[in-house]
């Protein structure tokens, strides 16, 4: 993940620091064997050397360090939002989400992701350096000795390995026995109030202690084993450590085959050989754990990576043929007909409840009909298309949205539009007062700025006139706005709309004659206004 979503460079400046940070181990061992050969030959220049120039050495190492945590976060970071990246831009073309599902992936997948992947992929190769560096260093110092302290450190590991297997099945055990535990006490209290009715206390009391008796047992169990597994290991540790290195080196010294200072030295360097190589082992089975967020964000990026369809420009013409709608197991409105052209203002009424905004979400391809046929410049509209169908709609709903951003934001939504399309929109909104009372930077969406629903409803409006879409959908676009406010919105999508496709319950008689079709869903009636 590291090297697939890091920064090159900062993987590549991180490595180097990582491996002289890890060197303090070896250090301390070349330090130890310096100092105990400046103490058995009585040797003051080689004590005041080791002294100033180790110190030095591990000041350095220090200060490195100090840097490389720097670095490793740094890494942390950039990893963390390159997947942030995916994950948002996967979630913005997904055709349906669940919020819930996709926030709790942002949050708690993607922190265990952090902390069990990324830093432990980091960890890793950290460990692996100091493995390498160590391992190179004791062999070189005495490749038998080392050997010796490398099997006396994987006899006790390879018997925590195997005995981790039982360990696990105790505790199971243990974590099965307290939810039955759970799940009798709650099944106990409930039924308080019929002992209490009987007054069976004793009854009560036996029952808990009869179940809190069980639970101890398996607790007893567990905490048996897990005990009586560490004394072992510890014993076999240093019964292994014993035997093996340390008999083994004291008895090449006294065989004048090695030096006790290189002895010492090798014992030292000797930890930062068999700690990493298992904790690697641990880190790579928690590594396994963060396996299936990595499928997810695998998926996240072929998702991302889709290219979505570009604006177009070519509607000629749309029909429905005989079409029904069903939501929620209820028909809606069936035999609905329906043929619209570019340059058409349609106006579609039906009483409340009776499906307009059902049907405008049909024509999005949001819904299916489930009976007739919906074809787009003569082409039939099937679940496949409608992603391409969608650059050719604007679309004003009754339920308006702000992000918490800037009017412009809201505006744009980070289209490259300049200052003068934005203007032009937003007068053409009857907007031009609040822009220019809040200026363009206004931060709106947030609770204590929000706007009025009027306004709120203008800036969806403006938001669909700047794109200039081939089609605009609105569903009831002026329910929030006084007389005039409304007035000035109708004439604006009907000026500013290429083609206006209106859903409304209710419309003047005067405004309906502004349209060239009204259409009465609730009985398919078309009327052309003279
Ligand atoms: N998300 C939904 N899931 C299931 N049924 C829905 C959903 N939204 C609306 N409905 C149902 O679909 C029917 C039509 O709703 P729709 O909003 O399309 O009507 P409408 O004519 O636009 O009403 P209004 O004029 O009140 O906005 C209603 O019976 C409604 O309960």
């Amino acid at each position: 993940m590291i090297w697939k979503y890091g920064n090159k460079r900062t993987l590549f400046l991180l490595m180097p620091l990582m491996i002289i940070g890890n060197s303090i181990s070896v250090i301390t061992g070349l330090m130890t064997s310096c100092f105990i050969t400046a103490a058995t030959n009585k040797n003051m220049v080689l004590f005041w050397q080791t002294a100033f120039l180790g110190t030095a050495c591990l000041i350095l190492v220090t200060l490195i360090n100090l840097m490389m945590v720097r670095v490793k976060n740094k890494l942390i970071m950039e990893v963390n939002l390159r997947i942030k990246a995916i994950v948002l831009e996967s979630i913005a073309k997904k055709s349906q989400i669940d919020s819930g599902d996709e926030l709790s992936f942002m949050t708690n997948d993607l922190k265990l992701l952090e902390t069990k992947g990324i830093e432990n992929e980091i960890n890793i190769l950290g460990l692996i350096f100091e493995f390498v560096i160590a391992f190179v260093v004791a062999l070189t110092l005495d490749w038998l000795v080392t050997l010796a302290f490398i099997l006396a450190g994987v006899v006790p590991a390879l018997l925590s390995a195997k005995l981790g297997g039982r360990i696990e099945a105790a505790s199971t055990a243990w974590s099965k026995s307290n939810s039955a535990y759970t799940g009798q006490l709650k099944n106990l209290f409930e039924g308080l109030a019929i002992i209490q009715l009987y007054q069976s206390f004793a009854f009560f009391t036996a029952k808990g202690l009869r179940e809190s008796r069980r639970l101890e047992k398996a607790l007893r169990k567990m905490n048996i084993l897990v005990g009586q597994v560490e004394q072992l290991l510890t014993g076999i540790a240093y019964i292994a450590l014993m035997l093996l290195p340390f008999s083994f080196g004291i008895y090449r010294v006294i065989q004048g085959a090695t030096t006790l200072a290189i002895f010492m030295g090798v014992m030292q360097v000797s930890n930062s050989v068999i700690n990493p190589m298992l904790n690697i082992f641990t880190k790579i089975n928690e590594l396994k754990t963060t396996k299936p967020i990595q499928a997810k964000i695998k998926i996240a990026l072929q998702r991302g990576q889709q290219t979505v369809a570009e604006p177009a420009n070519d509607f000629v013409k749309l029909t429905l043929t005989d079409v029904g709608l069903k939501r929620a197991g209820k028909q809606l409105f069936t035999h609905f007909n329906l043929r619209v052209q570019a340059g058409d203002k349609v106006l579609i009424m039906a009483p409340s409840g009776f499906g307009k905004s059902s049907l405008l979400k049909a024509l999005l391809g949001e819904l299916t009909f489930n009976q007739g046929s919906y074809q787009f410049n003569q082409q039939p509209v099937i679940p496949a298309t409608t992603q391409t169908l969608l650059p050719n709609f604007a679309y004003i709903t009754q339920q308006p949205f702000l992000f918490v951003d800037s009017l412009t934001n809201n505006l744009t939504l980070g289209s490259d539009f300049n200052n003068q399309q934005i203007t032009a929109a937003l007068a053409a909104s009857d907007l031009t007062e609040l822009s220019k009372e809040k200026g363009l930077d206004y931060q709106v969406g947030s609770d204590s700025r929000q706007l009025s629903g009027g306004q709120i409803q203008r800036l969806e409006i403006a938001r669909a006139i700047l794109r200039q879409r081939p089609i605009v959908l609105a569903d009831e676009p002026t329910s929030a706005l006084d007389e005039e406010s409304a007035a000035i919105i109708q004439q604006t999508l009907l000026t500013q709309a290429e083609t206006l496709i209106q859903v409304s319950h209710k419309v003047p008689l005067s405004v309906q004659a502004q349209f060239t079709k009204v259409i009465h869903l609730d009985n398919s009636a078309v009327i052309v206004p003279s």
